[in-house]
């Protein structure tokens, strides 16, 4: 149980330029498994981890972590639906964040090398990143974010549009590292990762979160004609 857990929001609402992306929202977050934030397009899956991770300013409401916010986002990490890499190679990537921690050159470089080679471009560690292929550019973005060994990692849409491949092996990783116990928030569009990845279920429409539910109960018995209307694969407004 990680000790930034749980996490409470309390009538969190964002807005832009008078529009609310997301809230009021009201949930509490357990320390341990996978989330996965599921909903229509628009329906306000980003804004919330952004709402979530602190990278937004609250108009209303609060993100209360059970330790200093400071602390809580130290040990988060963010992997975005299209990570920024640095014009350098793969190795010096999966360096740079462990760098700024000031783990030592050799130790920096050492793990790099073990990731690169877990997210198979152990070949390519001497690649420019920027040429990478999309699959291989969010696989080294994930793993630029696992190396620092985050308790709670957020993910927005980390597999949107890569091929079959590249989503299983992106799967692979993230099941492994929950089972190791990190904690994993992510949205997605793919109702079939959504099943293969969540222990619980956050639904969203219109900027709330319409149902909060364990994953078997959500996929079994959705509790709301909207999330079952969705989860048919028809338009949900
Ligand atoms: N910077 C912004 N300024 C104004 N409106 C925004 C901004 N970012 C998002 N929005 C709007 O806020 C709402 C929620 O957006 P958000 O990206 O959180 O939804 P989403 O569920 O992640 O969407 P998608 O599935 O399309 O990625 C949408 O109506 C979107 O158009």
């Amino acid at each position: 149980m990680s000790s930034m857990f749980p996490v409470k929001v309390q009538g969190a609402e964002v807005r832009k330029r008078g529009k609310t992306l997301v809230g009021p929202v009201d949930l509490e977050l357990q320390g341990e498994g996978v989330s996965i934030v599921i909903g229509p397009n628009g329906s306000g899956k980003t804004s919330l981890l952004k709402m979530l991770h602190g990278i937004v300013r609250l108009r209303e409401g609060s993100v209360t972590w059970s330790c200093p916010r400071e602390e809580a986002q130290h040990c988060q990490g963010f992997v975005f639906q299209t990570p920024v890499m640095l014009r350098r190679t793969v190795l010096e990537n999966l360096t740079y964040p462990l760098r700024l921690l000031k783990v030592p050159r050799a130790e920096a470089r050492d793990q790099a090398a073990q990731w690169a080679t877990r997210i198979g471009l152990g070949d390519a560690a001497e690649r420019q990143a920027t040429v990478l292929s999309g699959g291989e550019r969010q696989k080294l973005a994930l793993a630029r974010a696992l190396i620092r060994q985050p308790e709670l990692l957020f993910l927005d849409e980390p597999c949107a549009s890569l091929d079959g491949r590249a989503i299983r092996e992106i799967e692979d990783i993230l099941q492994a590292v929950a089972q190791d116990g990190t904690r994993i928030i992510m949205s997605t569009h793919d109702m079939g990762q959504a099943r293969r990845l969540a222990n619980e279920v956050i639904f969203m429409l219109h900027g709330k979160v319409h149902e909060f539910s364990p994953a078997e109960v959500f996929f079994s018995k959705a509790a709301t004609p909207q999330a079952r209307a969705f989860l048919n694969g028809d338009i949900v407004e």
